[in-house]
């Protein structure tokens, strides 16, 4: 499959300070990509490096085949979206005004307001003042900003922090109607269950170096120790090895009925992360 970025031996230093460290990965095109990592990993550094606000101090960053050099010129930002915490919209206008005032300044056809205000499910907000928005509103009308040119790649830099778990959900749900569409998305977040939820692949980043990356499943697969619980009537809770041993002994109980549930042992992402890096993800 095409790869829509590809990263080899990025290195940031910011004076004395190293923000990314021998830094490889790439990008499949429709795949949603999780850049994972703690507060100071180097996770917006990168995001800047990729859509052009910041060069490398060496290493390579390719998107669309453009070299990092050529990622702040206009034909590749059409073809990007890139949501950040800086707003700008204006507050006494609407949601619906608001995009129009965009589509205005960037010849985007006013028909697609109501495809990205579907896509984000404010269709019936869309007269509401900005200044009346809740953050999870503000953060679901930025997010339909971003897509009303229909970047091909969408950049999201903790998309739902300081959201509460509806909005995030709401968030969530676009972001995937969006990927069905097959746009390639890349979303950096300390939210071990956004990344379960939303991601293909996840990369953990820890001290401007990548510890890991694979899918999620195949993580939780390779982290598993096997074991297996038995939640039995009785309130006893057992915990048993994989394989022939465990299962006689999970037949026994079944057969005497005596199982409320059973369960495979797989860790979290955040488990995993916190095995690997010795840190809890703040
Ligand atoms: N302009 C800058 N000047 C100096 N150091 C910087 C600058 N920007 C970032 N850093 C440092 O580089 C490292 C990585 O920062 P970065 O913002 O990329 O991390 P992050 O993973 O996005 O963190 P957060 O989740 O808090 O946004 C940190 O140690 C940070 O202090």
């Amino acid at each position: 499959m095409e790869n829509v970025i590809e990263v080899n031996k990025l290195e940031k230093v910011y004076g004395t300070q190293t923000a990314l460290a021998d830094v490889n990965f790439q990008v499949k095109k429709g795949e949603t990509f999780g850049f994972l990592g703690p507060s100071g990993s180097g996770k917006t550094t990168t995001i800047k490096i990729l859509t052009g606000q910041l060069r490398p101090t060496s290493g390579d960053a390719q998107v669309f085949g453009h070299s990092n050099s050529a990622l702040n010129h206009q034909s590749y930002r059409q073809r990007i979206g890139v949501l950040t915490d800086n707003s700008g919209l204006y507050q006494r206008l609407s949601i619906y005004d608001n995009l129009k005032l965009y589509c205005d300044l960037y010849h985007v056809p006013v028909q697609r307001i109501g495809e990205v205000l579907q896509l984000v499910n404010l269709t019936d907000e869309k007269k509401k003042l900005v200044s009346k928005l809740s953050k999870g509103m503000l953060q679901r009308v930025l997010l339909a900003r971003t897509l009303l040119h229909e970047p091909d790649l969408l950049f999201l830099d903790e998309p739902t922090s300081a959201l509460d778990p509806a909005n995030s959900k709401q968030i969530h749900e676009g972001l995937r109607r969006l990927n069905e569409n097959g746009t390639t998305v890349f979303l950096t977040t300390h939210d071990m269950s956004e990344a379960e939820t939303l991601c293909d692949r996840v990369a953990f980043l820890h001290k401007g170096k990548i510890k890991l990356l694979d899918e999620p499943k195949n993580l939780r697969r390779k982290y598993s120790d096997s074991t297996i619980t038995l939640e039995l009537k009785d309130g006893r809770e057992i915990v048993l090895p994989g394989g022939s041993e465990g299962a006689d002994v999970v037949y026994q109980y079944l057969s005497t009925n005596q199982v409320v549930s059973i369960h495979s042992n797989e860790p979290t992402l955040g488990d995993i992360f916190v095995d690997i890096t010795g840190r809890e993800l703040v």
